[in-house]
């Protein structure tokens, strides 16, 4: 895009298989989009098979711009992520940051090398489904495996062809679906079991819990006679909860602009910044990885739906600075 864009210049148009995109890369044409045309441009693709797959709607990405979206919008500004909330939460992100930083001294006194991008990945999926629903990713308990198998098998099937959004693939979107449909399904019917069961788990302690997570959270919403509670669904409820996962991108917009801005930018930015300050301030990084260039961190994309390194980022963290020093 960076060398069409050299090429054609700071806005032009081109055909995705059979979507049409616009692509903008200058700050004045941004601001154009984002501020002037911020309404023309607030409805995002649908995903390729919407309308077959259950929660493709539903979710806050995929929302229509219309009275759903602005509900929930509002709810994440006001309560899910607002920095009250935030603040309630740190508790979860200390301590999930606290064993990220135990397992990574581990390592280095043993000299064991550390693939940092399941690392991480790990770190932010138990910091978002504790805060989300009290349960941790990695646990070895069966919800919190079963949660990691439905979100892999989602993200493989997702960059196959059931992820796609906008009509890319024209016609021959009913040819991926019969290849892949059946697979997304299958698995969508899984996780909607799982949370049905974490829903009901979440409905007997209601009042119970002492500091209240999202489901809480959304299940009062949900369970509130107002007029505007009701625009939400069972549906609804489960598709939010089913949170995507997102990755950091090194661009001005890293986190999009306008109505349509993501509105996790604080989390993202809270979590990012505590994990980067951590690995800087006690370790130093020796790189170790294979299938690299000269020693040289090889910074080729791999395929899928969310940017990440082709290659696995494999560190020896050597400690300089050790926080349990007085514990271990
Ligand atoms: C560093 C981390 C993150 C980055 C780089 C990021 C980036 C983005 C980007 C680029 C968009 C699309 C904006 C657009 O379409 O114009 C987006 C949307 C969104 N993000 Fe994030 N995000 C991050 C973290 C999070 C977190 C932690 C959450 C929630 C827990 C979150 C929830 C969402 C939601 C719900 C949307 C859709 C908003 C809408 O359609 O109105 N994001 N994000």
């Amino acid at each position: 895009m960076q060398n069409l864009a050299t090429q054609y210049g700071s806005i032009f148009y081109i055909r995705l298989g059979f979507s049409n995109c616009i692509v903008i890369s200058s700050a004045t044409m941004a601001n154009e989009i984002f501020k002037t045309h911020d309404l023309d441009f607030a409805q995002h693709p649908k995903l390729a098979f919407a309308d077959e797959i259950p929660y493709a709607r539903c979710g806050f990405f995929s929302a229509p711009y219309g009275d759903y979206w602005r509900f929930i919008k509002k709810l994440c500004m006001t309560e899910l992520l607002s920095p009250g909330q935030l603040e309630r939460s740190r508790v979860v992100r200390e301590e999930e940051l606290g064993r990220f930083l135990r397992g990574l001294v581990e390592s280095g006194k043993k000299k064991e090398v550390v693939n940092m991008g399941a690392e991480l990945m790990k770190l932010t999926n138990n910091i978002i489904c504790t805060m989300a629903m009290s349960t941790r990713c990695s646990e070895k308990d069966d919800e919190a495996d079963k949660i990691r198998g439905y979100l892999k098998i989602a993200y493989k099937t997702g960059s196959k062809g059931p992820g796609l959004i906008g009509d890319t693939l024209g016609p021959l979107s009913r040819l991926i679906f019969w290849l892949y449909g059946k697979e997304a399904m299958d698995n969508l019917q899984g996780v909607d079991e799982l949370l049905e069961r974490m829903l009901k788990k979440h409905e007997d302690q209601i009042g119970k819990r002492e500091c209240e997570d999202l489901m809480d959270i959304l299940l009062k919403v949900y369970r509130d006679d107002k007029a505007e509670a009701k625009i939400m669904s069972r549906t609804h409820l489960k598709a939010f909860l089913f949170v995507s996962r997102s990755t950091v991108e090194e661009t001005f917009l890293t986190f999009g602009a306008g109505r349509r801005a993501c509105p996790g930018s604080r989390l993202g930015l809270i979590m990012m910044h505590s994990a980067v300050a951590t690995m800087v301030q006690c370790f130093d990084w020796k790189f170790c990885g294979d299938g690299h260039n000269g020693g040289k961190i090889n910074m080729e994309v791999g395929k899928g739906l969310f940017i990440h390194l082709a290659q696995p980022l494999i560190c020896l963290p050597v400690v300089h600075f050790n926080p349990f020093a007085a514990s271990i």
